[in-house]
């Protein structure tokens, strides 16, 4: 399905925000660890959170839904001997199980997305679960993944951080069902580090102990551990909010989101910061956040490493922005859904968008007088892709075509209707 998005002078509005895609992930994740029943209230409804479900059932948990919880009885360390498991496109969940498939005999990832998970590196993952005596079969680093565990061994582990956090949170979901201790080592610089302090909370809530280095390089972690059944709520998420935020920051608006927490854990909260670095009139304040968007914005320099799922968004909005911002230490942007350097920037182009690339680095020349778009864009699979060229879209003189835009439902499924009920010109097509 594509979508075609017209220019939008206003945006006016209230809404709750959608629920965190990375805490559902981890919540779900905990309670099939467990071997009691846990409940999760406010799970994420979308691609990557159901890809979570449907996995941990075939692995053996028991799950039982209405409309505001989850109630799941656990399989704690003695997952099903599941032959094959499909995550869909979700990374977080790819690489989360398949430390635990090293728990399994004999499972196998298959490659339902070759052109985007499908591209995607694990090896770095790869290589630490090996060094734990897991056999595993890869194609060049890349699904399809065969794991055969069993019996993974603890002991001094090295993982690299360069490419993602995910891997090492995978471990860190592992080591504490292991029968000996853990020192896990993180290799190189760690990418999305605030990412772990997610991991490592919802851990925590779990019952697990963890002793983490205060820079989240090394780690102690106790063997014979056993995950606690609990009740856990979802809080909002920041990455898809963060489009909608850029939105109201790039129009005329009055839009406030509900369910943002001041004091969470993920870095894309950034987005709040970020807007106000760029003088646009908003408040925060027990959790809503509230846009008064004047359509004019100042630009910025920002380390984008510190909130990677909400830089595409503060790019979009950077592109109105009267004068050149940058958005640096961003390279791992190019091992997500798509190169979220090369491939957005080529979409922004068509849109007629003024902005650079560097290996590490995207840099927007902004033209606060709008862009001509007129386009049709290239989708890559990338819901965050799809979510920043609606947020372009909306101040270009033409309308802009995004091609296949229902794969926003990787994350956010009501992006779409959340921004038409703001008064957004968007109309799907088929
Ligand atoms: O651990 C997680 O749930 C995630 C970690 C981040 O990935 P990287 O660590 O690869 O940057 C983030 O981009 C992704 O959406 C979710
Ligand atoms: C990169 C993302 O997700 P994942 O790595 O889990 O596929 C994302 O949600 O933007």
């Amino acid at each position: 399905m594509d979508m075609i998005v017209r220019p939008t002078a206003e945006l006016k509005g209230e809404f709750g925000a959608l629920s965190s895609k990375n805490y559902t992930t981890r919540y779900l994740l905990v309670a099939a660890l467990a071997e009691g029943t846990s409940t999760v209230y406010y799970p994420a409804h979308s691609e990557d959170s159901d890809a979570m479900r449907r996995c941990i059932r075939d692995l053996g948990a028991v799950l039982e839904e209405d409309d505001e919880k989850i109630v799941i009885t656990g399989f704690g360390k003695k997952p099903r001997d599941v032959k094959e498991l499909n995550v869909g496109n979700a990374g977080a969940v790819l690489r989360f199980l398949m430390a635990i498939a090293s728990l399994c005999p004999d499972v196998t990832f298959v490659n339902t997305y070759p052109d985007s998970l499908g591209k995607r590196p694990h090896s770095d993952l790869i290589e630490a679960l090996q060094s734990m005596g897991v056999e595993i079969e890869h194609h060049d680093g890349r699904l399809p993944i065969t794991i055969r565990g069993g019996a993974p061994k603890g002991g001094k582990i090295r993982v690299s951080g360069e490419v993602s956090s995910q891997y090492l949170s995978a471990l860190l979901f592992l080591t504490p069902l292991l029968d000996e201790d853990s020192e896990i080592e993180v290799l190189g610089d760690l990418k999305s580090k605030v990412v772990i302090g997610q991991t490592l909370e919802v851990l925590e809530q779990a019952g697990i102990r963890i002793d983490a280095a205060p820079d989240y390089m090394s780690f102690r972690v106790p063997g014979g551990q056993a995950y606690q059944a609990k009740s856990y709520t979802v809080q909002g998420d920041y990455p898809g909010s963060a489009a909608i935020l850029a939105a109201a920051a790039v129009t005329k608006s009055d839009v406030k989101i509900h369910r943002l927490m001041e004091q969470s854990k993920q870095g894309e909260r950034a987005i709040v910061d970020v807007l106000q670095m760029m003088d646009v009139p908003l408040r925060h304040k027990d959790g809503t956040v509230h846009v008064q968007g004047n359509g004019r914005l100042r630009p910025v320099v920002f380390d984008g490493d510190a909130a990677t799922d909400a830089v595409l968004a503060m790019v979009a909005a950077a592109v109105f922005a009267d004068g050149t911002s940058r958005f640096y230490n961003v390279e791992n942007l190019r091992y997500k859904e798509c190169d979220r350097i090369t491939d957005y920037l080529n979409e922004l182009k068509k849109a007629g968008a003024d902005v650079e690339e560097r290996q590490a680095e995207i840099i927007v020349h902004g033209r606060p007088n709008g862009l001509k778009g007129g386009a049709t864009i290239n989708a890559h699979y990338d819901h965050r892709v799809i979510m920043a060229l609606t947020v372009v879209g909306l101040r270009c003189r033409e309308p802009l075509l995004i091609k296949d835009a229902h794969h926003v439902a990787k994350s956010y499924p009501q992006f779409f209707d959340h921004l038409a009920a703001l008064g957004a010109s968007v109309e799907w097509v088929k």
